[in-house]
């Protein structure tokens, strides 16, 4: 496996074996095979920070190509609102060329994993989030979730644009949360108070909980930055002034610079600038 999640190779060698799981590069092999046709490619920033939608696009545009007979297609990427509408448009203009008469449905259903642990929230999600107005795409959804929905209800079926504003929401939200500790460890540290203290007296409430509450040198990781950043580009583009999301991108951009600003005050650096030459450090938990 070119990644490392735990589980997961096991689950793919076992499933690969007995013939559930097929790899392919032939998109018309793919796209014939199922009803249901996932995308869930890459959504990076554009130059000006907005989603880059030319994959998740080019996806569209390959299934409509390929397919024979109607589909359910299914946007897992994390994209701005309004994408649901663009696949349309798309898989109904090659549609169109093609002189075919097929129909489809397009569906948002967001990811929530996290990196590293992968497989266990693809297993056991919080929730399912199914965006879509058609009654046949949402019982084929339910149908396909079936084994991970039996412990509780997790299905939150609504429409496609808040489906696919909520995967925004929930990791501006988890943002804001990292943003607000790494202000407060700052106020701390200037009035002489210790944020893992203030941590766990805040945490003990259930209305904030323990989660998404530790200091840091910012959040990074493949979604955050690039998603909170997506979302003011779509306020921007709406002529809304999110004044707490720029905050929380702020915060997190002045933040990156806290790890150097303490090696800078150990080793006193304004008074010994050279006191860190030839010197090895070690950095825990970077992922690159
Ligand atoms: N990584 C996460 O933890 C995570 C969690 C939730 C949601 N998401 C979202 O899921 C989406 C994918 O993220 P990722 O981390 O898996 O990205 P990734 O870049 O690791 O993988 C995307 C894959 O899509 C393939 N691809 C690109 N264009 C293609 C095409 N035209 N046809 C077929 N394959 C194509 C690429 O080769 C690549 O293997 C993004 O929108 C991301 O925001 C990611
Ligand atoms: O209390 C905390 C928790 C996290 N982080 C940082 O936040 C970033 C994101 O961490 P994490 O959420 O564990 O990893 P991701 O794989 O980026 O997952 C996030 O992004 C995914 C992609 O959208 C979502 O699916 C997940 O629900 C969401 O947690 C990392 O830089 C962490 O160091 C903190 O600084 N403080």
């Amino acid at each position: 496996m070119p990644i490392f999640e735990p589980g997961l190779t096991a689950l793919v060698e076992k499933n690969h074996a007995e013939g559930r799981l097929i790899f392919t590069t032939d998109a018309k092999f793919g796209v014939e095979f199922g009803k249901l046709q996932f995308i869930a490619v890459g959504t990076p920033p554009d130059e000006d920070g907005s989603a880059d939608l030319q994959y998740v696009l080019k996806v569209a545009e390959t299934i409509a190509t390929h397919m024979s007979t109607d589909k359910v297609i299914i946007n897992k990427s994390t994209v701005p609102v309004g994408t649901a509408e663009k696949v349309s448009t798309q898989v109904q203009t090659v549609l169109n060329e093609r002189d075919s008469q097929l129909t489809f449905t397009v569906v948002s259903n967001p990811e929530f994993l996290k990196e590293g642990a992968a497989v266990s929230d693809c297993q056991r999600p919080d929730r399912i989030i199914i965006g879509t107005d058609s009654n046949v795409a949402e019982q084929l959804m339910r149908l396909l979730y079936e084994p991970f929905n039996r412990n509780r209800e997790k299905i939150i079926v609504m429409d496609v644009k808040s489906a696919e504003l909520t995967k925004y929401a929930a990791n501006c939200m988890l943002a804001t949360k990292i943003s607000f500790m790494n202000e407060m460890a700052n106020i701390a540290e200037r009035v002489g108070a210790d944020i893992e203290n203030v941590r766990q007296g805040i945490g003990s409430d259930p209305r904030i909980g323990y989660q998404f509450i530790y200091p840091g040198c910012g959040y990074g990781g493949s979604c955050f930055p690039k998603d909170v950043q997506a979302l003011v580009r779509t306020t921007d583009a709406i002529g809304y002034e999110s004044e707490i999301l720029k905050a929380v991108e702020r915060v997190n951009f002045r933040q990156k610079d806290k790890l150097f600003s303490y090696i800078s005050k150990h080793f006193k650096l304004d008074q010994y600038p050279d006191a860190i030459k030839g010197k090895t450090f070690a950095l825990w938990g970077v992922i690159i």
